[in-house]
């Protein structure tokens, strides 16, 4: 039957470099340099924004009402709360709000949200979804990965409270949901169709995993 893990197994190498990423080991083992992680959190503010903006795409490519409200809800939360903790948090790590609004967007994240753009405004809602997979499935698959390591040490590790987001409890209620929304939608596809999405689901996951990329590099 095919379902989620189907696309996950579709490119498992690929998937599984995103979520082990070397970004990721060294976060999860504390060692991350401070300027790479400063480096990300700057960039994910410009990607959360655009983030935001396909949602609104999907709010439009909407196929009923309970459907917009569900499109419609996930453009409030980013818009209205998750931007603004992301500014509260990039304090913590003493980026100003002022340094968010002046930054300089890098390739790896101007790749990676105009992909997710021309997916969004050529396709349908279920290839919106599938492109936004692994954003939102994978962020919350990494922590539980993560939590599975024996070096992960919460204590001392000032990475903590990131992870800690994406572990708690809503985080992981709403990826559930996400992956039961697909599972339905894969019910009932044929074999070219899903090999279209395999093939949006592979480029996107391979765009986060530049995206780590960029934070370890510090690239622009
Ligand atoms: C680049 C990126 N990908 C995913 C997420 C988690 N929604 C994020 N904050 N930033």
């Amino acid at each position: 039957m095919t379902s989620f893990y189907s696309l996950i197994r579709s490119c498992q190498t690929d998937w599984d470099h995103y979520i082990q990423h070397e970004f990721i080991q060294q976060l999860g083992k504390g060692i991350l340099d401070i300027a790479c992680f400063q480096h990300y959190l700057k960039q994910d503010y410009l990607f959360l924004i655009n983030f935001s903006r396909v949602w609104g795409l999907a709010v439009y490519k909407s196929h009923d009402i309970t459907e917009i409200r569900q499109s419609l809800n996930s453009l409030k939360t980013i818009a209205e709360v998750e931007l603004d903790l992301h500014v509260e948090y990039c304090k913590k790590w003493r980026i100003t709000e002022n340094e968010l609004k002046t930054l300089t967007e890098a390739k790896a994240n101007t790749d990676y949200t105009q992909f997710v753009l021309d997916v969004g405004l050529n396709g349908d809602i279920l290839d919106l979804h599938i492109v936004l997979a692994p954003c939102l499935i994978g962020y919350g698959m990494i922590a539980n990965w993560l939590r599975k390591q024996h070096w992960y040490d919460a204590k001392n590790n000032p990475y903590t409270s990131w992870i800690k987001m994406y572990i708690s409890k809503a985080f992981q209620q709403t990826m559930q949901n996400e992956i039961a929304w697909i599972d339905q939608r894969l019910l009932n596809i044929d074999t070219s169709r899903f090999e279209q999405l395999t093939t949006i689901f592979k480029q996107a996951t391979q765009l986060e995993a530049n995206f780590w990329q960029m934070g370890l590099d510090r690239s622009f």
